[in-house]
């Protein structure tokens, strides 16, 4: 394996992915430091919305790997973490290339300019797979080169494209995903499939969402209660996919104070939503594969009989754009190419 630039990156873009969704509102962004080339200090990632920019977590962990009895330790908040690098760095960055998925904020947002943070701390270059798009926070690339810190964009641009496509979708329309879960050899009925771990992370994306939506025969025949208990998550607003519109309703997912159920069989409301996850099989993705952007598969590692796509009619092509573990089940996302 050849340790280059793309080494680093893939480092960065992986770690970024572990929050792929969760960071909705913001982008998914990963950060890696290196010391002397080849020393990696930090693979850092921004964990949501509000926290600190993968920059910031990287930064922060890499001063702590050479001062770890130092106060930053405890310091969480990122105006404050910046205020101290700013201060104590003492040329510690001088050696160091930074790695980072997106190109560094340019602007004061919830969290302050990470163009700014790494323009003072001057470290000896900074790769960038993808630019900023956002008319707010772009340009931290110039930001850099005018205090002549070295910049190279483009490391690994269709990777961090694939990583950011969320977000531009965010602020263009919607992102709609599609999750589905299964077992080694397909079945995806009959009840718990995927792990605790998995399961948790499904709330978790539950917990962020705009909608959530599931077909009509999936509500009749599991009777869900579509919340985010394992996280203590909220419930999310849920739309039935249906023709039928008739439901019993003891169903657990009405049952839920304050949260909104709509029955419909117009696909344009998902449109009205900028982030939705549609729990489904394989009789909904085909209906609905022309609306979807990504496809989240999550597989158990187990065989079991039960319901799979061989009566179904569709012959679709994938790209498998990243795949990763969340506990002992993976998770593949892929994008449809035909
Ligand atoms: N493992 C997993 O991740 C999941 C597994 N499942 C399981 O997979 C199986 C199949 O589920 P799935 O593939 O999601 O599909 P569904 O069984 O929910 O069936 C699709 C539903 O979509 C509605 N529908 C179909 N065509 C139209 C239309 N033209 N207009 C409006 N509504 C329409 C119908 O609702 P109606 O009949 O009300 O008109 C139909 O029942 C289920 O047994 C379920 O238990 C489900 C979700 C996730
Ligand atoms: N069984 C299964 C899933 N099933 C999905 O979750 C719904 C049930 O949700 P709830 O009632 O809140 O537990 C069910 O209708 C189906 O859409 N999903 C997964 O990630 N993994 C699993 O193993």
């Amino acid at each position: 394996m050849k340790i280059d630039n793309d080494f680093f990156m893939k480092l960065a873009i992986d770690e970024a992915w572990k929050y792929q969704l969760l960071t909705y509102p913001n982008p998914a962004v990963g950060c890696v430091v290196v010391k002397n080339d080849s020393e990696i200090l930090a693979i850092e990632a921004h964990k949501e919305a509000g926290g600190a920019h993968a920059e910031v977590n990287a930064l922060k962990e890499a001063y702590l790997k050479y001062h770890p009895n130092t106060i930053l330790k405890t310091i969480k908040d990122s105006f404050k973490i910046h205020e101290y690098l700013i201060k104590n760095h003492n040329g510690f960055f001088n050696d160091c290339t930074i790695y980072v998925t997106l190109e560094p904020c340019n602007h004061v947002g919830k969290t302050p300019s990470c163009a700014n943070l790494i323009k003072q701390l001057k470290p000896k270059k900074v790769i960038i797979a993808h630019k900023d798009l956002n008319n707010v926070a772009k340009d931290g690339q110039k930001t850099l080169e005018e205090v002549g810190i070295k910049c190279e964009l483009g490391c690994m641009q269709k990777e961090a494209y694939d990583l950011l496509f969320p977000f531009i979708k965010w602020n263009s329309n919607s992102f709609i995903f599609y999750k589905m879960a299964q077992t080694l050899n397909g079945t995806i009925d009959g009840g718990k499939i995927s792990s605790n771990q998995a399961l948790a992370y499904v709330h978790a994306l539950r917990d962020k969402i705009d909608l959530l939506m599931i077909g009509g025969n999936s509500v009749r025949i599991d009777k869900p209660t579509l919340d985010a208990r394992f996280v203590a998550g909220r419930a999310p607003e849920v739309l039935i996919y249906s023709k039928n519109k008739v439901f019993e309703p003891s169903i657990a997912l009405f049952k839920i104070p304050n949260r909104k159920v709509t029955i419909s069989d117009d696909l344009f409301k998902l449109l009205d939503y900028k982030f939705v996850m549609i729990e489904g099989g394989y009789t909904l993705l085909e209906k609905l594969k022309e609306k979807i952007d990504y496809i989240m598969l999550i597989i158990s590692p187990k065989i079991k009989v039960g319901l799979n796509a061989i009566n179904e009619s569709l012959d679709l092509e994938f790209e498998i754009i990243h795949e990763n573990y969340v506990g002992p089940d993976k998770i593949v996302y892929l994008k449809r190419i035909k």
